[in-house]
């Protein structure tokens, strides 16, 4: 049996021979790759510390954290069926039902081979609210695991993918909302918005198949052209003039593009504005991803020019009128401030007289397209026919008379429309619009003969295309890109 004074000698000589060591080691092994050496020891005996987990916090001081809205939509979709406990949820202004990945333990995921796993925590607050619940103080977060090597590719590649996932998700989602003005007693003026209920789209709309097809083409050509805009130095929003006779379907095609690139609408009133600082203020809290709308600009409000504001002012000093909105004013948001700090927006304007607006409007580069709404033709009977009577057959009896009757006739999509509400029988529409059609022939005919006995031939053709009526060709559909 050893002596107690043997293991202290032998114990003295390992405490020597490890400082001999640890010295040696110090000036041979630099302190960084000692420090390699023991963490890869460490690991070695602890696999879990390559791990690395990212916290997710719903809130980033008093803003909503992104990622963590990302990652609660994306996860949604991951929520196996094995789950037995998730949340599910439905707002009023929702579509459908939200299922939410809630205390229902871990997800896996994958990205690239790298292995994932999505953890939510939910720490309620300790403090009672008397109104039931916590004090609002409740902390949810996200874990997110992988090893450790990934970090880099997890940070650039994946998450970024979560929140393009997480924004396809929600437009799918999305309800299309309409903001229209709200004037407050206290002489403020904010935005309300409902949902956008029109079911107008492009399926349902009655419009010549090409021009159909170019409006379609430069909206998506539009949303993918970020990086082109920011790479020419525009603002990326994108313009557009609908023009045409009232029942035309100017008010519905704004609906259609609404519901096609699901952004909002604003509805931008003139009557109701009255100063450049209120337009900058409303524009100003519009979001991106929309579209401001502004109907019938001719009549909306005698918008003075800037050459006019110019010279009352200096006849008169500064204008104090009542409506001290102008022309400019607009312009500068369209061409200058509010351009450049918004993104994928779109302006349509409406009239039903392009002739009375203001050049300023129309000159090149303000209105990207210039849209004509037009009369019906035999196309766009097809489309409402189909819509309202169901019938897709073109060789439906009636149709041929209508569709001639049509060529001479100056008849809008919304007097059709009409027609085709009367009865749900379509036989009987289909009659309905072909006496419908004789009549406003008739009427036509009976208008240009009285005209014409009191007419020059020059006042004859002005008369004739102010009052719209038949025998002039119909107008080609005009869409002009700029
Ligand atoms: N091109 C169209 N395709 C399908 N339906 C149409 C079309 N044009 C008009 N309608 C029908 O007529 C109704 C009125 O159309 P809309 O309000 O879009 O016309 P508008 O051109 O905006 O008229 P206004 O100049 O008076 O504002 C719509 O609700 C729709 O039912
Ligand atoms: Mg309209």
């Amino acid at each position: 049996m050893p002596s107690a004074s043997s293991i202290f000698q032998a114990y003295a000589a390992m405490t020597a021979s490890v400082t001999l060591f640890k010295t040696m080691l110090n000036q041979l092994v630099p302190h960084q790759v000692q420090l390699y050496i023991v963490t890869k020891i460490h690991s070695y005996f602890h696999p879990n510390s390559s791990k690395v987990t990212l916290v997710i916090d719903e809130k980033d001081g008093m803003s909503n954290n992104e990622v963590y809205n990302a990652a609660e939509i994306y996860l949604s979709a991951r929520i196996s069926p094995e789950f037995q406990r998730f949340k599910i949820s439905k707002r009023p202004k929702d579509r459908d039902v939200n299922v939410k990945f809630g205390d229902c333990g871990k997800i896996a995921d994958s990205f690239e081979d790298i292995e994932l796993v999505w953890r939510f925590v939910h720490e309620a607050s300790k403090n009672i609210n008397p109104n039931g619940g916590g004090d609002g103080g409740d902390k949810r977060y996200f874990e997110l695991s992988f090893n450790k090597q990934h970090k880099d590719k997890i940070l650039n590649c994946y998450i970024p993918l979560v929140l393009n996932i997480a924004k396809v998700m929600c437009n799918d989602k999305k309800v299309v909302k309409l903001h229209a003005l709200r004037s407050h007693s206290y002489n403020s003026i904010t935005w309300d918005s409902v949902n956008l209920e029109h079911p107008s789209t492009f399926e349902t709309i009655a419009l010549e198949p090409t021009l159909k097809k170019t409006i379609i083409e430069d909206l998506d050509r539009f949303l993918k052209r970020k990086e082109f805009y920011r790479r020419v130095g525009k603002a990326w929003k994108r313009g557009y003039l609908l023009y045409g006779p009232p029942g035309t379907g100017k008010s519905s095609l704004i609906a259609a593009i609404a519901n096609y690139l699901k952004f909002d609408i604003y509805d931008l009133e003139f009557s109701n504005i009255r100063r450049d600082s209120d337009l900058r203020k409303l524009l100003l809290s519009t979001k991106n991803r929309s579209i401001l709308v502004i109907e019938d600009i001719d009549c909306s409000v005698e918008l003075p020019d800037r050459t006019e504001i110019r010279t009352n002012q200096s006849a008169n000093g500064p204008s104090r009128g009542h409506h001290e909105l102008t022309l400019g004013g607009l312009l500068n948001f369209i061409d200058g401030l509010w351009s450049s700090c918004g993104d994928e927006r779109v302006i349509i304007f409406t009239t039903n007289h392009k002739e009375r607006l203001d050049p300023a409007l129309l000159r090149p580069g303000r209105m990207d397209m210039h849209i004509h709404m037009s009369y019906l033709t035999s196309e766009g009977f097809k489309v409402l026919a189909t819509n309202y009577l169901e019938i897709s057959d073109p060789h439906y009896r009636g149709f041929k008379e209508v569709q001639e009757l049509i060529e001479g006739v100056q008849i809008t999509p919304a007097e059709v429309a009409e027609q085709f509400m009367k009865s749900e029988d379509p036989d009987v529409c289909i009659q309905g619009l072909v006496k419908f059609l004789k009549r406003k022939r008739t009427s036509n005919n009976d208008k240009l003969e009285e005209i014409k006995d009191n007419t020059t031939t020059d006042e004859l053709l002005k008369v004739k295309r102010s009052k719209n009526l038949s025998f002039i060709p119909k107008e080609e559909k005009i869409c002009t890109p700029i």
